[in-house]
């Protein structure tokens, strides 16, 4: 039998949705209590330790769930993935972020071609470039050598290289490598942006690196653009060769641009945007700032989750877990929302980068054929390091809305810190926090705890916590290269494990081109409006009074501008030669 188009169609499907009634009568306090049940909830891979206990599931739940799993073809479609049929197929392309951290001996093949020798050939490339650029043997248009650097590129091309970069920056191996060395990012198109990314930059000791798939993104191109401008005003045009290289799948458009093709670090189609931080994305600028080694250390840490995540039985495998438990959370418990919490600063990057992988990848409203999906799927994912969130929006994930968390500590911290006299060392009190916090939402606290604790009567209300929020808790050993590189694939597989069970396609993001094409337009009407003095048109009342008003504004505060810098020194100078006379 042919099966259903839609996942909620299958009898596995409404078995779970009858079986959230029996959820709702539980409450984590009681099944925290059983302790065998707990113990099934944990599961341990190379020193990461994930406990879901405090899920709002059972025994049971987690059968059915795996149930769901296999209605799915969920272990089908990781195969799929893995060798490399076109499971993106809006796109018609392979779904190959896995090869890029493959062994050098692995073979992994899209359209019939081993892609692993090419995987190697740009990272052997890399590490060659990085190796010259950091020795000094590379130097700039005036003979220095160039120790910073500015990666210009914006969503995939950014996101994930910043999320790995700030995790780096205080590990001590990769901060050692480092060492008078800066790594910048210019993603926005806002030139708040650009003059940031150059602050105190000198051109001469500069190297711009473009990253861009497509090399085609308005705002990255904008951003490259003014770079250029800036080493060529500078050190001439010449020195673009020095001072600039790209990572893009269209080397045609890198030599137009200007950038030598020799400089160019290629990637593929088979690599999502968001998914390319193993590629030269992420390699390069990540190489030149802390040296290859450390960065294959990362490539390592992610390839023992893409083995554990290919081999694993279900039951044990963690992205396949944390995977199914979103799935669970959003479209069967109804909570839209999930927050990332990483209990250290290393982190801080982490939630601003699973937001877009997870977001643009989920972000769907039809099935992989095109139906109309009849249930929820995609989550609106946010976070900030503990315990600064604690400081900001816990209050509601205490006593508002339900958010199922993700706690993320270490048990060595990069930087510890014992201070003599302190009743624990600063990693300690950072991680009391990690523990305490999914007690205190799983098993809340209710009014007769309060009045033994004599709180007054009329402050029971604002004291009570209902508890039973879900959330699960993630530790690592410590935060170096190889386990970010483990955090960040156990993130992209629990990504794609919700994406096949949704039956979605998970590596497409036909949303984000709408809006690109109506900025096509308002840019073409500024233009007319600036140059040509056309009036606003085409646009809704609301656009075309918004933006009546910004050339307005702007037109007369360019007017203040002007007679601020160019008529005032002039009266100045007319007053100096009146007083002479
Ligand atoms: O690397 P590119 O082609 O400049 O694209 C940048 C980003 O734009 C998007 O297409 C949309 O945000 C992302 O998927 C991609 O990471």
């Amino acid at each position: 039998m042919a099966s259903p188009a839609l996942i909620s169609e299958t009898e596995q499907w409404k078995d779970l949705k009858q079986h959230v009634s029996e959820i709702q009568t539980t409450h984590l306090r009681d099944l925290m209590n059983d302790v065998d049940r707990c113990q099934s909830m944990m599961v341990e891979h190379e020193g990461i330790f994930l406990d879901y206990s405090r899920q709002r599931v059972t025994k049971e739940t987690m059968g059915k769930l795996f149930k769901l799993a296999e209605v799915a073809h969920l272990k089908e479609k990781i195969e799929k993935m893995y060798s490399g049929e076109k499971i993106n197929s809006t796109e018609n392309r392979s779904v190959l972020h896995v090869a890029l951290r493959a062994a050098r001996e692995k073979e992994i093949y899209s359209d019939g071609k081993n892609v692993v020798p090419e995987v190697w050939q740009v990272l052997d490339k890399i590490k060659d470039f990085s190796e010259k650029v950091r020795s000094g043997a590379w130097i700039g248009a005036t003979g220095k050598p160039l120790k910073d650097v500015v990666s210009v590129g914006i969503g995939g091309s950014f996101l994930g290289p910043l999320f790995v970069h700030a995790a780096l920056q205080t590990d001590a191996v990769a901060a050692e490598y480092a060492k008078g060395r800066q790594l910048r990012f210019l993603a926005n198109v806002d030139p708040v942006d650009v003059a940031r990314s150059i602050k105190d930059l000198d051109p001469e000791t500069t190297l711009v690196v473009v990253v861009s798939k497509t090399f085609t993104t308005a705002e990255t191109m904008l951003n490259a653009r003014t770079l250029r401008e800036w080493i060529s005003s500078s050190l001439g045009a010449g020195a673009v060769a020095k001072h600039m290289v790209a990572v893009s799948t269209n080397l045609p458009l890198v030599k137009d641009f200007g950038i030598d093709p020799a400089n160019a670090f290629a990637f593929w189609d088979w690599v999502g945007g968001r998914y390319s931080v193993c590629s030269a994305v992420g390699v390069l600028p990540l190489s030149l700032q802390y040296g290859f080694s450390v960065v294959e250390k990362f490539l390592e840490g992610a390839r023992s989750i893409d083995n554990h995540f290919y081999s694993a039985p279900f039951e044990s495998n963690i992205p396949v877990l944390v995977g199914l438990l979103s799935v669970w959370n959003v479209t069967f418990l109804g909570y839209p929302a999930r927050a990332i919490l990483p209990y250290s600063q290393a982190l801080e990057k982490f939630a601003p980068h699973i937001q877009q992988l997870s977001m643009e990848s989920n972000g769907k409203g039809v099935s992989i054929d095109g139906t109309p999906l009849p249930f929820e799927a995609g989550e609106i994912d946010f976070g900030e390091p503990g315990t600064n969130g604690q400081h900001s929006f816990y209050q509601l994930i205490h006593q508002g809305r339900i958010i199922p968390c993700d706690f993320i500590g270490s048990v060595r911290s990069q930087q510890p810190i014992y201070l003599k006299g302190e009743v624990v060392s600063n990693h300690d009190e950072l991680m009391s926090n990690f523990f305490a916090q999914p007690d205190a939402l799983a098993y809340g606290k209710n009014p007769d705890e309060l009045l033994r604790d004599k709180v007054p009567d009329h402050l029971v209300p604002h004291k009570t916590f209902t508890g039973n929020r879900p959330s699960l808790s993630i530790l690592l050993p410590s935060l170096s290269a190889y386990d970010v590189g483990q955090l960040l694939a156990i993130y992209e597989h629990r990504i794609a494990v919700q994406g096949f069970v949704w039956g979605i396609n998970s590596f497409d993001q036909w949303g984000v081109e709408l809006g690109k094409s109506l900025a096509t337009q308002v840019r073409k009407q500024l233009h007319a409006s600036r140059v040509d003095e056309k009036p606003v048109q085409g646009f809704n009342f609301s656009t075309t009074t918004l933006l009546s008003r910004f050339l307005e504004v702007s037109l007369s505060l360019n007017m203040l501008f002007v007679c601020y810098y160019v008529y005032s020194p002039f009266m100045k100078a007319i007053k100096r030669c009146k007083n002479s006379i």
